[in-house]
């Protein structure tokens, strides 16, 4: 430990000696407490309270804690330590209690959670009954002022928070917090445009750290500050000179005047004019990481009326050197050795995942068809598209997250006779429903979606799972929809997809595939054909996609520990249904279980009890549905969620028993 008398300010005969003392001693101070840690405390009242030289001792606690929970149960970890800088400088200016902080996306809160009365319960983060991944007005009416997981919609609530703020005649602060990412989707702009229209104080906090979760796309990223003085500025300049000195006779003087108005002719062309634009004032680029200049720069910011927005630069996965090094991998990261960033591995399954296979099949089909473009919204990674952009860069396009486009975009490609393939978690293709009907369907124009994160997705929660993507899309006339038992048929269903000419849908679940082996030859399937798994005479259970081996190990059960014979359809389409495989089957059995991970309401087995009802044969039989019900599922453990819901191998056993209890009391 440092002597007493090195932690003294030297003392110096110069005018300002007395001011350098009392500026040690004040050091002095804050390092006597250093060695209590300051996350004891974690109020926001106590953040308000501390000094810059706190807040960056502050910082390293927060970052710490961050990192050794992330590397027990997975999480947000890049986009959170990018931005813990700007969430003390927040909390530092900012009353959270009052004021109305909105988080675009929330992947980037663990600080603010933290540090608005979460410390002690953030060690489970994203577990069962734990705090959520995401900002939630249910976990924190105080300080969660608006719910999130999808991108883009801050800049849109806190208008309309600002618009009431003013309608209750209050004078609370609003401001969004939104990343360069979530900047590149049409909603943002929709914000924007109204908010500089109408005038009202606010403030927009852009994020920018040049990342989406891979590398930020489009003309806008282009824009902003860092890449002004890189190639969009040389080529701007080369082609102004260009011009320039092809005017004849005073071409050359008015390049010399070009030359010597550099700075100006830069000036024109910052993020500050795109966002002047839309009626807003433009205050930035600023550090970050700096707190003393973000603490300073939002002190003035509070007092400024209207529309603001202040561009902030920072790098995601700050402070944790492998999580800067590969932002990408540790943007949404399992569980990893803290020291080294090294990914822990459970278990010994090497299987691949289902988006594994579906990217790899999809290269395959690729090869023999130069028709077919793959398109992601900022997803290439979680698509499983890296290795088509590698094989394929001219016919691989990443919108940004612009999910609505990126269909619309498909619509055109196969208007012209290309295979578009849009590759995209089920989740987020509920923003393009519109598109799907009107520009796709419609016109019944051959666009396959590959609809990944089918069904629960585990600890992103209820934002996330896709479990309502049977129900959204059954209803569109000309669509195909199918869902593979396993990546073996996954395979399969992608060949058929893009055999079919029309759109067709194929959603499949989250994780690792069965180990099913995969086949070297490709046929697409008869559409509208499902299979007879296993035969029995005292129920049926009628299964899709990733629920079809759990009920098949809940018929094996039950022949085990109860000696029932319960037959199992694997139905494979939803959508046009294995009608007359359905019929066969009812017109056999008495007690019928349709099983499902997406919610009831209106789903695959809603599809099966219209047929039947349609056909008159519901009556003398036992037929109940087993999915989702009316309810948003919290996060958690897929395998824990499915065992809550009845939809794991027990469960379905379960279910059958109920069903046939009754009947066997008779
Ligand atoms: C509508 C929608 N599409 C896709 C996603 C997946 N997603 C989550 S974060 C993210 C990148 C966001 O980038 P940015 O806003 O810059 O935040 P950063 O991670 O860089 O902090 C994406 C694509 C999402 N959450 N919502
Ligand atoms: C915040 C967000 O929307 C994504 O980062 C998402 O959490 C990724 O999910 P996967 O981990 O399933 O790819
Ligand atoms: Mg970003």
């Amino acid at each position: 430990m440092a002597s007493m008398n090195s932690r003294f300010p030297r003392r110096s005969g110069k005018p300002g000696g007395g001011r350098q003392l009392e500026q040690g001693l004040k050091r002095m101070a804050e390092n006597d407490a250093a060695q209590k840690p300051l996350l004891t405390q974690t109020t926001p009242d106590m953040v308000r309270g501390l000094s810059v030289t706190e807040l960056e001792r502050l910082a390293g606690e927060v970052r710490e804690l961050i990192i050794d929970t992330v590397s027990k149960h997975g999480g947000h970890l890049a986009p959170s330590l990018g931005v813990v800088e700007l969430t003390l400088a927040l909390l530092k200016v900012y009353d959270p209690h009052a004021d109305r902080i909105v988080w675009d996306v929330g992947h980037q809160a663990y600080a603010y959670k933290i540090l608005t009365g979460r410390a002690e319960r953030f060690h489970t983060l994203r577990q069962l009954g734990g705090i959520s991944g995401f900002p939630r007005i249910a976990e924190s009416p105080e300080y969660d002022h608006f719910g999130v997981g999808h991108s883009s919609t801050s800049i849109s609530a806190a208008l309309g928070m600002a618009l009431a703020r003013d309608l209750g005649g209050k004078k609370h602060n609003v401001l969004s917090v939104i990343g360069d990412g979530s900047m590149t989707a049409g909603l943002a702009y929709e914000g924007l445009n109204q908010a500089g229209g109408m005038g009202l104080d606010m403030v927009v906090v852009l994020n920018d750290n040049e990342m989406s979760i891979s590398k930020n796309v489009g003309a806008l990223s282009l824009f902003l500050s860092r890449k002004l003085s890189g190639p969009l500025l040389t080529k701007l300049k080369r082609e102004v000179e260009g011009f320039l000195k092809s005017v004849p006779r005073i071409g050359e003087d008015l390049l010399k005047y070009a030359r010597r108005s550099e700075d100006s002719f830069k000036g024109l062309f910052t993020p500050g004019m795109l966002f002047q634009s839309f009626g807003f004032n433009y205050l930035g680029p600023i550090n970050g990481h700096d707190l003393e200049e973000l603490i300073e720069i939002f002190e003035q910011v509070r007092n400024l009326k209207g529309p603001i927005l202040v561009h902030v630069l920072t790098k995601k996965g700050k402070g944790y050197a492998p999580a800067e090094k590969n932002p990408t991998y540790f943007h949404g990261v399992g569980c990893f050795e803290p020291e080294t960033g090294q990914a822990l591995k459970y278990g010994n399954c090497s299987y691949p995942s289902f988006t594994e296979v579906f990217g790899q099949t999809l290269c395959e089909l690729a090869r023999q068809d130069e028709k077919i473009i793959a398109i992601t919204a900022a997803m290439p990674e979680g698509t499983g598209l890296t290795r088509f952009r590698e094989e394929f860069p001219s016919r691989f396009v990443d919108v940004g997250i612009c999910e609505q486009h990126a269909v619309t975009f498909a619509a055109g490609l196969a208007s012209q006779g290309f295979r578009p393939v849009v590759a995209i978690y089920s989740t987020f293709l509920q923003r393009s429903y519109d598109q799907i009907v009107h520009d796709v369907c419609l016109q019944n124009l051959p666009v396959s979606f590959f609809l990944d994160r089918g069904g629960l997705v585990g600890e992103d929660g209820p934002t996330h799972h896709g479990v309502f993507d049977l129900s959204f899309l059954r209803h569109i006339p000309n669509l195909v929809i199918m869902a593979p038992k396993d990546e073996a048929e996954l395979r399969l269903m992608v060949k058929t997809a893009l055999s079919h000419n029309g759109p067709c849908a194929v959603r499949y679940p989250r994780g690792v595939g069965l180990g099913s082996p995969l086949s070297d030859g490709l046929n697409p399937m008869p559409l509208g054909q499902g299979e007879l798994l296993r035969e029995g005479k005292d129920a049926l259970l009628v299964a899709i996609g990733n629920r079809v081996h759990p009920s098949l190990a809940a018929a094996e059960r039950l022949e085990r520990e109860d000696g029932l014979q319960v037959a199992v359809f694997n139905a494979r389409f939803v959508k046009p249904l294995p009608e007359a495989q359905l019929m066969e089957l009812a017109e056999r059995f008495k007690t019928i279980l349709l099983v499902e991970e997406n919610v009831q309401a209106g789903g695959f087995g809603s599809a099966v009890l219209e047929l039947l009802a349609s056909k008159d044969m519901l009556s003398g039989r036992t037929i109940r549905q087993q999915g989702i019900p009316d309810i948003f599922v919290e996060h958690g453990s897929q395998s824990e969620l499915r065992a809550r819901l009845a939809l794991n191998e027990a469960g379905i056993a379960r279910a059958v028993r109920e069903v046939l209890a009754p009947a066997a009391k008779l």
